[in-house]
């Protein structure tokens, strides 16, 4: 029976992927083998020893120490993709709040709630419209900086309306670069695109390197009264330097899913309460993969979306499943190997990758009744984690 200890909301169509014959599920498993979660921050949580693999059901790996888990061997995955069209959805909906004069129109409606006399109400607002008054998006120019999964989509919707768009991403995937409008103008640099833009939308990870990427000095770059969307984390804007900037009018809004105190009372800032991946279709999206991942990983070994570890999938053999992790320096297949000729287990197939300073490999042999043998793995130089699948 394999455990998986949930956190947060998950979509029960992902839990159901797991059958009750092989799996227990729950909230409050003790020695769980995979921990399957969304925002739940591990950083500082006791991680029990029996974790083999945890999962993020969504894109950001921010909450998880992924450094920490990668010296122990334990596999990191996230669902890229997932929730890209939710949150998407959710940059169309900041872009017309951030241009119209929607949620102060609403606002003031509701301190008119004592006017009973319709024709007065109506002869009031046609007087009083002209406070609520916007510009279009049509004809106007995005900036997205980071085009992966969402910035790509949000790329493609901006186009759709009728805007020009321009990217910045230095670390662009060929994928991702695929899968991107040929229409999307590239910017030398993010001041660059900062200067030329009317709107900008962040879609980058929190990483050390974007971490307040957008400061002080980026927003001085930033063309006047520009529109700022924020769906992507807290950490990437400095949120200071972004008051100072609606203060100089340098930000016409900032429209965020991340609000901070020093937004509070702020006409100029939309925040919203980190529900851009907040819809069913997305958070079944992520669900699935996040459980199919574990799924694969637990049964089989193999590892699809990985943010530590290589991709690495091998048809099953007849037989049990050697699995095995190790510092990526040289020697130790070789002597896993030795130990396997010693003890006389012959090896049907095997594969044997890299990522960074971690190495993976899957090794089918033809029977193996020794327990020692996977001990005696563990005592090699270099290995972190041996796992025999039956
Ligand atoms: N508000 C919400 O609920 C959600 C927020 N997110 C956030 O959005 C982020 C992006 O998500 P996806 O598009 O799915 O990830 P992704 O991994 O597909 O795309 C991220 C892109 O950012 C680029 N990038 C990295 N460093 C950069 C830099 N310094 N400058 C410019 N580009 C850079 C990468 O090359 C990549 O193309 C996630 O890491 C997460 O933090 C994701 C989903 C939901
Ligand atoms: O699970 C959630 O609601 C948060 C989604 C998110 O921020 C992400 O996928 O990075």
């Amino acid at each position: 029976m394999y455990k998986i200890k949930t956190y947060n909301q998950i979509s029960v169509k992902g839990l159901e992927k797991f059958s009750r014959e092989k799996y227990e599920v729950g909230s409050d498993i003790a020695h769980p083998d995979a921990i399957l979660l969304r925002s739940h921050k591990l950083h500082g949580d006791p991680l029990p020893e029996s974790v083999l693999a945890v999962a993020r059901a969504g894109a950001g790996v921010n909450n998880v120490p992924v450094e920490e888990l990668s010296q122990k061997g334990i596999v990191v995955f996230n669902t890229p993709g997932a929730n890209a069209n939710a949150v998407k959805e959710l940059v169309l909906a900041g872009l017309l709040l951030g241009s119209r004069g929607i949620l102060r129109g609403v606002g003031y409606l509701s301190t008119l709630h004592d006017m009973t006399d319709a024709a007065e109400l109506h002869k009031l607002l046609e007087d009083q419209k002209k406070n609520f008054a916007g510009n279009e998006l049509y004809g106007k120019t995005l900036g997205i900086i980071g085009l992966g999964a969402i910035g790509s989509l949000v790329a493609d919707m901006a186009l759709a309306l009728g805007m020009k768009v321009v990217g910045f991403d230095p670390a662009l995937s060929i994928e991702a670069a695929w899968r991107l409008s040929s229409q999307v103008q590239k910017a030398e640099n993010m001041y660059a695109l900062l200067a030329r833009c009317d709107y900008v939308s962040l879609h980058v990870p929190a990483l050390p390197v974007t971490k307040h990427m957008i400061n002080a000095e980026a927003l001085n770059q930033a063309k006047k009264g520009m529109v700022l969307l924020n769906f992507a984390r807290e950490t990437i804007v400095d949120p200071n330097a972004i008051v100072e900037a609606l203060n100089q009018g340098k930000l016409k809004n900032y429209v965020c899913d991340f609000p901070e105190p020093v937004f509070y009372g702020r006409e100029d800032v939309l925040a919203l309460p980190h529900i851009g991946a907040s819809t069913a279709e997305a958070e079944e999206n992520c669900a699935i993969m996040g459980a199919d991942q574990l799924i694969e990983y637990l049964e089989n070994g193999n590892i699809k979306n990985s943010v530590n570890f290589p991709d690495v999938a091998m048809a099953r053999c007849e037989g049990p499943r050697i699995i095995f992790s190790n510092e990526n320096v040289s020697g130790v297949l070789g002597q896993v190997l030795s130990v396997l000729a010693d003890n006389k287990v012959n090896v049907l197939d095997m594969m044997n990758k890299s990522r960074g300073n971690l190495a993976y490999n899957i090794l089918d042999v033809e029977q193996m009744d020794n327990g020692h043998v996977v001990d005696a793995i563990k005592q090699i130089k270099h290995v972190m984690a041996v796992r025999l699948i039956k």
